[in-house]
């Protein structure tokens, strides 16, 4: 099977560097000079047009910015190929319409972590798609991401949960950095001690289980250190901060 991949930006590039081992070859298109340039350094194929990066594609990835989708895809004969958008906000019934509602098509959406072979992904399988080419889908994305089957009306949120979700803990663990910077760390120092307290923290609850309210009772001491600062988050609303921050991150997805 090729891969086909429209746009090496930030997340093309992740996962046409995280799937690549599963295909026979994977060919870039991208508009930008400079990304065709990077795409061709890193071994990829790059096609100079869309209708040539078609005619050696079995699976092709869409990976615009939202804005960017009806250039694309307008006027593009996907013929039997599969389309896997990763696309933000851009639903089934509208890629359908500018594709044709008899094309194969993979809604999905990854993250970031792609990178590093450890991202989530959900996904939501269209019409018309065999059995074997569902497979491949699975065998290969698997091999970078956690794979979530969703109803597609889950989209918009787990876009904000998971897609935007590994901005939301950068910024704790900036948050959380510069606090030891405030407590007399090294930046570098503080950093390293975050990514390995939430490392843990989360192999913890991954392999342990029970909820993360339980694990916190377990830290915080009766009149002990921990519970002074749980004081604090909760008198500041932590928990309706981070749930409006979704509302309003998956709010977002439903207008683009
Ligand atoms: N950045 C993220 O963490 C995530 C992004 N997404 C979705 O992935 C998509 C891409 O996002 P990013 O990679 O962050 O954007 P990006 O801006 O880094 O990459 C987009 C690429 O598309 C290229 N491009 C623009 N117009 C084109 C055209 N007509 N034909 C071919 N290539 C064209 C650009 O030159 C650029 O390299 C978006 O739709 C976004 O909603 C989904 C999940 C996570
Ligand atoms: O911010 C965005 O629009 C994209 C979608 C999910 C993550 N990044």
């Amino acid at each position: 099977m090729r891969l086909g991949v429209i746009g090496f930006g930030n997340m093309g590039s992740a996962i046409a560097r995280a799937v690549k081992k599963h295909f026979s070859d994977v060919i870039v298109y991208d508009v930008s000079q400079e990304k065709s340039m990077k795409a061709l350094e890193e071994g990829f194929g790059v096609a100079k047009d869309l209708k040539f990066m078609l005619a050696n594609s079995d699976f092709v990835l869409l990976a615009v910015k939202p804005k960017d989708v009806p250039s694309v895809l307008t006027d593009l004969d996907l013929g039997d190929r599969v389309l896997i958008s990763i696309v933000a906000g851009l639903t089934l019934d509208r890629l359908y319409q500018l594709v044709g509602h008899d094309k194969k098509i993979i809604r999905t959406m990854p993250n970031i972590n792609v990178l590093v072979g450890k991202g989530v992904m959900a996904y939501v399988f269209g019409e018309n798609l065999t059995e074997y080419e569902k497979e491949f889908f699975l065998k290969s994305f698997s091999s970078c991401a956690s794979l979530y089957p969703i109803e597609e009306g889950m989209m918009d949120s787990f876009t904000a949960i998971a897609g935007s979700g590994p901005a939301f803990v950068f910024k704790f663990i900036s948050a959380l950095s510069l606090a030891g910077v405030r407590e007399g760390f090294s930046y570098e120092l503080a950093k390293s001690i975050v990514i390995d307290t939430i490392l843990g923290s989360c192999e913890l609850l991954k392999s342990m289980g029970g909820h993360p309210e339980e694990w916190i009772a377990k830290v915080a001491s009766p009149a002990g250190i921990t519970i002074e600062g749980i004081k604090v988050l909760e008198e500041r609303g932590f928990s309706g901060i981070v749930m409006e921050c979704i509302e309003k991150t998956s709010q977002k997805a439903k207008r683009l």
